[in-house]
């Protein structure tokens, strides 16, 4: 299908470096059926029946979506069924002027996240199916149970004096307990914020001293490579730093065969202990308290690579809407769905997961390691449990490949319809290793966002084609666009990714920023009043699929010419010889120039870093892209640094190698990485 984009011609023959090794004619590699019946589907012919219009196809729906917004919000709040306890009264919201004047979305409307995430009371409906590492059983709580257990806790939490915009906070493992107190504090209309305990007591400090939570609901221990580890030692430290801002600390039996003291944490009080202490409260059902759409929901923090993290706090309606379009419209699930979703308490992907409910849909959580005891794990819990839709991350697709595991020879995966790909690029290697080793017919979704707006730019669609390489679509009510300066979208050109209209997903603010100086600086400096999201971006004129070329900031500037470390990425992720790379600019002449540096991290069986090597991937990346892309250095290091979610640590280091010094944050997985990237002989000028 060809997407009714359009181009100016001028645009796409321009010459420019930019995109060139970018393939307009992907090979298509599944194809939706029977699209009448899907969500997105209804969904179009729902607005063409209330606005009397009558868009024919995803991309018509796609524009009037951006182009109509108030009506296009409003349709998705009347079609996903949002429960409120009042209507709004007055404009869905403000779209015109500047986006960054905090726009009141809903204006009247009362709702609240847990009522639409409880609105199932179903006791033979799976709410929560919990499992990982060294657990020989998954958990299973069905939707009554889920709202019993959220009952206890909020009564808990009222007689623990948490009131509406306290914050409760969670260093916490992905496990039942994680979802019922987040539920809980928000049916109060409490705000909460959670990190995962494999993150460094100095990460944990960063955050949770700047957002000083009432509560903070924690775990014995964790179980990760085939081991519980002890988590109250590093509690202990962070309650420590915290200086007694915290009220209770909640800890869960998370591991049984790992001691659970709460006597031996300040202020701590088990779990059990905790239900307990609510129960002088006679209610029998939940108080929802009605919030207006802005209020907030969650914090969630930048991962603040170099510098304190960002607090970025996230509405209720905000959340609640963007995740039942991009569930059900995007994703066309429902009650009838299992989703699963790798990630932790710490990742925005956790927030997305736990949305499903407000599906009726069946959640499943993992913890730990998703390679143990094999690399099967998580194949064999989705045939277990008959997972419809699962979601990991680029680097997780990588290394089953690595470890070459072929799901489709161990395991049914009959209900399988949906696969989505997060965290990072996914390369087009990786749609071919999921299509044959995996599953042929099923919807693979590389889906991109963050913690910024906690849900998707550009998304899944279960109307469209997949095709090599690409995501499949700008999101609905997304007004995506690749600027290659103020007011100038290209297509078939890389460029920065925009978003020009207002959308209700939008951060409400940072916390600890009463003049909003944080917040606009980082969407709104680069063009004022329009969202710069910090990424780098190819739209495709053909399908209208996107592909993301890296951050923007990380940009690769060589004389002049433009281009995302994705593409380099792409060739050197070909190569067994190579277990990881880094591509970065280093600031040359006094800042007036830029070369390239690619890193390489040899893999074990080919240590050193040969001249043939260089060779030929100079040759590749010449031949594949242009011969601007080749870097000018290529040199082996022994470490690349991570962030705890998986990303490569790219700016520090191109700040390092271009003379300055870096703090690491405690959101590096190895810090100490940093190091290597110091004063290399062969970068110095
Ligand atoms: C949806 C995403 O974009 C997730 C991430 O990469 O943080």
């Amino acid at each position: 299908m060809t997407m009714a984009i359009t181009v100016d011609q001028d645009q796409t023959q321009q010459q420019d470096a930019a995109g060139q090794g970018l393939n307009a004619n992907p090979t298509k590699m599944w194809e939706p059926s029977n699209i009448e019946s899907k969500e997105m589907t209804k969904f179009r012919i729902f607005v063409n029946q209330k606005h009397n219009l009558s868009l024919a196809n995803y991309d018509d729906l796609w524009k009037w979506s951006v182009d109509d917004v108030e009506n296009f919000w409003a349709a998705v709040w009347e079609y996903t069924k949002v429960i409120s306890s009042t209507q709004w009264t007055n404009k869905v919201v403000e779209t015109t002027g500047p986006m960054d004047n905090f726009p009141t979305w809903f204006e009247g409307a009362r709702l609240n996240y847990a009522e639409n995430a409880l609105w199932c009371r179903d006791a033979h409906k799976t709410a929560i199916i919990s499992t990982g590492e060294l657990q020989a059983t998954p958990k299973r709580l069905s939707y009554a149970a889920l709202y019993e257990q959220v009952l206890k806790t909020a009564k808990a939490m009222r007689a623990a004096g948490v009131v509406k915009g306290d914050r409760v906070a969670g260093y916490i493992a992905n496990c039942v307990e994680a979802v019922i107190a987040m539920l809980a504090a928000a049916s109060i209309g409490a705000i909460w914020s959670s990190t995962s305990p494999d993150f460094g007591t100095v990460g944990v400090l960063d955050r949770f001293a700047q957002i000083r939570p009432k509560l903070l609901f924690s775990v014995n221990a964790v179980v990760y490579n085939g081991r519980p580890h002890d988590h109250v030692g590093k509690l202990k430290t962070v309650l420590e730093g915290l200086d007694g801002m915290v009220e209770k600390v909640i800890l869960i039996p998370f591991v049984e065969s790992m001691p659970c003291d709460a006597s031996a944490v300040p202020k701590g009080i088990t779990w059990d202990a905790f239900l307990k202490s609510g129960e002088s409260d006679p209610a029998t059902e939940l108080t929802f308290e009605p919030l207006p759409f802005n209020h907030p929901l969650y914090i969630l923090f930048s991962s603040g690579t170099t510098g304190k993290p960002k607090c970025i706090v996230h509405s209720v309606g905000g959340m609640l809407l963007q995740h039942k379009k991009e569930h059900v419209l995007h994703g066309n699930l429902g009650p009838q769905d299992t989703l699963f979703q790798y990630t932790t308490t710490g990742w925005m992907m956790w927030n997305w997961l736990v949305s499903g409910l407000t599906l009726g849909a069946t959640i499943v959580l993992f913890d730990g390691s998703p390679f143990k005891p094999g690399p099967g794990a998580l194949w064999e819990l989705v045939e277990s449990e008959q997972v419809t839709a699962f979601g990991t991350s680029a680097k997780y697709l990588q290394a089953l490949e690595d470890a070459q595991y072929k799901p489709k020879e161990h395991h049914g995966l009959k209900k399988l319809h949906s696969i989505y790909s997060t965290g990072s690029p996914l390369k087009p290697e990786s749609f071919d290793f999921v299509y044959s080793q995996i599953k042929q017919d099923l919807l693979l979704g590389s889906i991109t966002g963050g913690t910024d707006i906690c849900s998707l730019f550009a998304s899944h669609c279960a109307v469209l084609p997949v095709y090599r390489g690409e995501i499949q679509c700008r999101s609905l009510g997304m007004k995506i666009e690749a600027w290659r300066g103020p007011e100038d979208p290209v297509v078939g050109i890389s460029g920065d990714l925009v978003c020009s209209r207002v959308f209700p997903c939008m951060p409400v603010y940072f916390w600890n920023d009463p003049e909003h100086a944080k917040y606009k600086a980082a969407y709104f400096d680069n063009y004022p009043g329009v969202w710069y999201h910090g990424d780098y971006v190819w739209i495709n004129p053909n399908t209208g699929g996107i592909i993301m070329l890296g951050r923007s900031d990380g940009t690769l500037n060589p004389n002049g010419v433009r281009f995302g470390s994705a593409e380099i990425y792409n060739i050197v992720d070909t190569y067994s010889e190579i277990a990881d790379s880094l591509c970065v600019g280093q600031s040359i002449s006094g800042g007036t120039d830029e070369r390239v540096v690619l890193f390489l991290k040899m893999a074990d069986h080919y240590p050193e870093l040969t001249a043939d090597l260089i060779q030929r991937l100079k040759v590749h990346i010449r031949n594949q892209l242009s011969p601007r892309h080749v870097p000018a250095f290529i040199l082996k290091t022994d470490d690349i640094p991570y962030t705890i979610n998986g990303k490569k640590v790219e700016i520090a280091v191109k700040k390092i190698i271009s003379g300055k010094k870096v703090v690491p944050s405690g959101t590096l997985v190895n810090p100490e990485s940093l190091n290597l990237y110091y004063d290399i002989p062969a970068l110095r000028e």
